[in-house]
């Protein structure tokens, strides 16, 4: 996957808001993601926060987190960092991401290492500056974070160490991202207690669980308990694609339907972001 534009590692911009150029998205907007029951706009704030993205094959996830990466893409305020081990998910973004690594464990350990690096970095800042978060013209740039699929990286290439390494640093830069401005979208089509362990999951402020084959992996996604109080994403109905339930910190899941953005729209907004981001 070497031949993907990888630009210099992760570059510290100059202090100070430089202007937005016209009609470009910030990060710090809320994200449309699709339509409620009652055919009302959902959108979620992912700026300070993570999400989680789960459930059965074929069920939504990718199309989901397209709709973040292309909100993203359009985003004059935030750098993309995508960790596709299917590759052709997020590889229409890799011309307006700064790092897009494929199925190559070696190179999604180098980038986290150096996003660990760069996390780090920030709350030195936060520390010298007596402050909780970091906050535009602070001098860093908002990161997006998105791995799409978990369980690649930590069941299926890769030594145990690596998958260990990997699965160490995905945590930690969930666990400390928020503040530091680095968000984290993660997919995963194996909600299951190995591969989104309890002190992973319990890192997201949203969760969305696409159909799901059992309560239990149901639960993994939305949290402990959801199912016997009637909120399961086994009731999805299988041909309900798109279809999941949204979860933010401390609320109930609610049901949604994805936006679904075809393969000629996301041409055209990887268009739109290469010329925006070139005007930034
Ligand atoms: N919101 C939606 N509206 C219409 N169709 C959708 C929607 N979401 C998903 N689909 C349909 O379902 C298909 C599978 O969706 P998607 O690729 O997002 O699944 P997935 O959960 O990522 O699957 P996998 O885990 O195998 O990658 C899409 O190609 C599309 O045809």
């Amino acid at each position: 996957m070497s031949s993907f534009k990888s630009k210099s590692v992760f570059p510290r911009r100059k202090p100070g808001v430089t202007p937005a150029p016209k009609g470009a998205l910030s990060i710090y907007d809320p994200i449309y993601m699709g339509l409620d029951t009652r055919g009302r706009a959902v959108r979620v704030t992912l700026m300070y926060r993570n999400i989680l993205i789960g459930g059965e094959p074929g069920a939504g996830k990718s199309v989901a987190q397209g709709n973040i990466v292309a909100h993203a893409a359009l985003c004059s305020d935030v750098d993309l960092i995508l960790i596709d081990g299917k590759i052709v998910e997020l590889l229409p973004y890799a011309p307006v991401a700064d790092e897009f690594v494929g199925n190559d464990m070696r190179k999604a350990l180098r980038v986290l290492r150096d996003l660990q690096t760069d996390l780090d970095e920030r709350y030195l800042h936060l520390a010298r500056t007596g402050r909780k978060k970091i906050v535009p013209g602070d001098g860093f740039r908002a990161k997006l974070l998105c791995v799409d699929e978990l369980a690649y990286f930590t069941v299926t290439v890769g030594t145990k160490d690596q998958q260990e390494e990997f699965r160490v640093l995905v945590r930690d830069i969930v666990a400390r991202g928020r503040a530091a401005g680095i968000i984290t979208v993660a997919s995963t089509q194996r909600p299951s207690a190995d591969i989104v362990p309890t002190s992973l999951r319990d890192l997201f402020g949203y969760r969305l669980a696409f159909r799901c084959a059992t309560d239990s992996s149901s639960d993994i996604i939305l949290g402990t308990g959801w199912s016997s109080q009637g909120h399961s994403a086994v009731d999805i109905e299988p041909e309900a694609l798109g279809v999941g339930l949204l979860r933010a910190e401390g609320g109930f899941p609610r049901r949604l339907k994805t936006a679904f953005l075809n393969d000629r729209q996301h041409k055209q907004i990887v268009r739109r972001a290469v010329h925006l981001r070139r005007a930034a």
